[in-house]
C-alpha cells in the first residue's frame, strides 16, 4: 500500500512536472525559432538597407560633381586648346575642391596622360603603374563612370572614394578622366554609429573575403574565412548577392550574419550579430516559467498528496472497520491475529478468543424490525468495547457474532472480562414498540495454544459457544468445561 502510494505520487509528479517543462520548453523554441528568423530575415536586412540606402546618398554628392565637371564646356575647350595654361586646370580643380569640400578633384587627359591636380601637375599615368590602374579601368570601362575605393596616398590608413568619370567629346572620342574624391569617414561613422545603437558588428569584405572597411572598435579577423565558425559557411556569403544565416561559432556562442553585394564598390556589406540580446530575455522568461512550473507543480503535489491521502484514510477505514458498529471488520482480523501471535512469542504471554453471540436475535429483529436489531447491535458493540483495553481487537465476526482478541489474557483472565460483558449486556434495557425489552449473549472462550492457526482457535470458541447456547444461552463456555 505504501509502495503504490509512493509509486503513485512519483508518477503523478513525473507527469505533472514533465507537463510543465514540456510546455516551457515549447514556448522556448518557438520563442527563439521566430526570434532567429526576425533578426535573419527582418532586423539584419533592415540594418543593411539602411546603410546601403546612406552609402548610396553619401555617392550621390561626388557623383553629381564629376558629372558636371566631366560636361563642363571650361574642361573640353581647354583640352582642344592643347592644354596650354596648366595653371588654368590646376586653379579650376582647387576651386571645385574648395566649392564642394571634397579632399581631391582631378583630371588626367588622355592625350598627355597628365595627373591635374589642385596643387599642379603631379605626374603622367602609365599602364606599366600599377598604381594607375584605376585611370585605364575607367578609361576602358563600357560605363559612364568608374567608382574606385583607394588608399590615401597622403594617409595611407584613410580610406577614399574616387568617382573616375570619364569624359567624351561630341564624337564619342574619349579625352580623359576627371572627378573627385571623397573620404570615407562618414560611411565609417555611420558604420560606428549602427554597431553602437544596435551592438551589431558591420563591415565590407571585397570579393576574396578580405575585411576592406570596418569600425575602428573593429577587432575581429580580417579575412571571412578565418572567422570562428564561419571557415565553410563564408562560401555562402562570396557566391551570392545577398546572404542571411545563423552559425555557431568555436566559443559556442550564435552569431547571426547578413551579407549583401554593394555594386558599386564590389564588396560586400556584412552586418553580424553575436547572442541577440532578447535571447537572453527569452533565456530569462524560460528560467522564470520553470522556476513558477516547479513552484506550480510543488502546490498541485500537495495537494493531491492531502486530497489523495484523505481518499486514502478514509478507503482504509471503510475497508478495516464495521459500517454499522464501528468496531473492526473480519477483512483485517486476520493481520490483528498475526501480530498478537507474534506478540505473544516475543513476551512469553496468554492470548485468548472470544466468541460472543447475541441470543434469538432473529426474534429482535422479527418482532421490532430490522433498525431495532441494527440498534441492539451498535449498542453491544459498544458495551463490549467498553469493557477491554484500547489494544484489544473486537471484531464482527458474523451478523450478530463478535469475536474478541485478547492479547496477555490467560482463560481465567477471558473469562472474567467475557462473564462481565455477559452481565453488562444483560442488564441493558432497549425501548421498542412501547415494550422494554432485554437482551442477552452467550460466548465461548479459548485461549490459544502453541502453533495453533487462527481458524482451529476460532473453531474452538465456537464449540463452546455452541456448548453454551445449547446450555440456555446467556452464559459462557470456556475451555476447561470442554472435558
Ligand atoms: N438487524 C440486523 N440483523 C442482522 C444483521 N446481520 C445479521 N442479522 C440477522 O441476525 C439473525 C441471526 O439469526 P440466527 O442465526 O438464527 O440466530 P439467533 O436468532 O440469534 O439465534 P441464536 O443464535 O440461536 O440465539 C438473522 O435473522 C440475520 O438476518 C444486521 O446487520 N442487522
Amino acid at each position: 500500500m505504501v509502495v503504490n502510494k509512493r509509486f503513485y505520487t512519483v508518477i503523478l509528479s513525473a507527469i505533472v512536472l514533465a507537463g510543465f517543462v514540456a510546455t516551457s520548453l515549447i514556448g522556448y523554441f518557438v520563442a527563439k525559432d521566430s526570434l532567429t528568423e526576425r533578426l535573419e530575415q527582418e532586423m539584419l536586412p533592415l540594418t543593411s538597407d539602411n546603410i546601403y540606402s546612406e552609402i548610396q546618398r553619401d555617392l550621390l554628392q561626388p557623383l553629381l560633381i564629376s558629372s558636371l565637371m566631366a560636361n563642363d564646356v571650361f574642361v573640353f575647350d581647354w583640352v582642344n586648346d592643347g592644354e596650354q595654361d596648366a595653371s588654368k586646370m590646376t586653379s579650376y580643380l582647387a576651386q571645385i575642391q574648395k566649392k564642394y569640400n571634397t579632399i581631391t578633384a582631378f583630371f588626367v587627359s588622355d592625350s598627355s596622360l597628365n595627373y591635374y591636380h589642385p596643387t599642379g601637375v603631379i605626374k603622367r599615368v602609365s599602364r606599366s603603374n600599377p598604381d594607375d590602374s584605376w585611370y585605364f579601368t575607367a578609361k576602358d570601362s563600357p560605363h559612364p563612370y568608374v567608382i574606385n575605393i583607394d588608399r590615401d596616398t597622403a594617409d595611407h590608413k584613410r580610406l577614399s572614394i574616387f568617382v573616375n568619370y570619364r569624359i567624351e567629346d561630341k564624337s564619342g572620342k574619349f579625352i580623359g578622366v576627371i572627378g573627385v574624391g571623397l573620404s570615407l569617414q562618414t560611411v565609417v561613422e555611420l558604420i560606428e554609429n549602427y554597431q553602437k545603437r544596435y551592438g551589431r558588428e558591420i563591415y565590407f569584405v571585397n570579393r576574396q573575403g578580405e575585411v576592406m572597411l570596418q569600425s575602428s572598435h573593429y577587432h575581429s579577423e580580417l579575412h571571412l574565412q578565418n572567422k570562428s565558425g564561419l571557415d565553410k559557411a563564408f562560401l555562402k556569403v562570396l557566391t551570392s548577392p545577398s546572404a542571411s544565416f545563423s552559425f555557431k561559432a568555436n566559443n559556442g556562442s550564435m552569431l547571426y550574419l547578413n551579407s549583401r553585394l554593394v555594386p558599386e564598390f564590389d564588396w560586400y556589406l556584412i552586418v553580424e550579430q553575436v547572442n541577440d540580446p532578447s535571447s537572453e530575455r527569452i533565456e530569462t522568461a524560460f528560467m522564470i516559467n520553470l522556476a513558477v512550473a516547479l513552484v506550480i507543480s510543488a502546490i498541485v503535489l500537495f495537494l493531491a498528496h492531502v486530497a489523495v491521502r484523505g481518499y486514502h484514510d478514509k478507503l482504509e477505514t471503510m475497508a478495516t472497520q464495521d459500517k454499522l458498529t464501528g468496531v473492526t471488520s473480519r477483512q483485517v482480523f486476520e493481520f490483528y491475529f498475526k501480530q498478537a501471535v507474534a506478540r505473544r512469542k516475543r513476551r512469553d504471554e496468554a492470548l485468548s478468543l472470544v466468541l460472543i453471540d447475541i441470543d434469538l436475535f432473529k426474534q429482535v429483529n422479527d418482532t421490532y424490525g430490522h433498525e431495532a436489531g441494527d440498534r441492539v447491535l451498535s449498542r453491544v458493540a459498544q458495551l463490549i468495547k467498553s469493557h477491554v483495553r484500547e489494544e484489544d481487537v473486537v471484531c464482527r465476526w458474523g451478523g450478530e457474532e463478535f469475536l474478541l482478541l485478547l492479547s496477555g489474557c490467560n482463560m481465567q483472565h477471558a473469562r472474567d472480562i467475557t462473564e462481565l460483558i455477559r452481565s453488562a449486556v444483560a442488564g441493558l434495557q432497549f425501548h421498542f414498540s412501547n415494550q422494554v425489552v432485554h437482551i442477552t449473549v452467550s460466548a465461548g472462550v479459548a485461549e490459544m495454544h502453541n502453533d495453533e492457526t487462527l481458524g482451529q482457535v476460532v473453531e474452538r470458541a465456537d464449540h463452546h459457544l455452541y456448548a453454551a447456547k445449547r446450555a440456555g444461552r446467556n452464559c459462557i463456555r470456556p475451555d476447561t468445561d470442554e472435558a
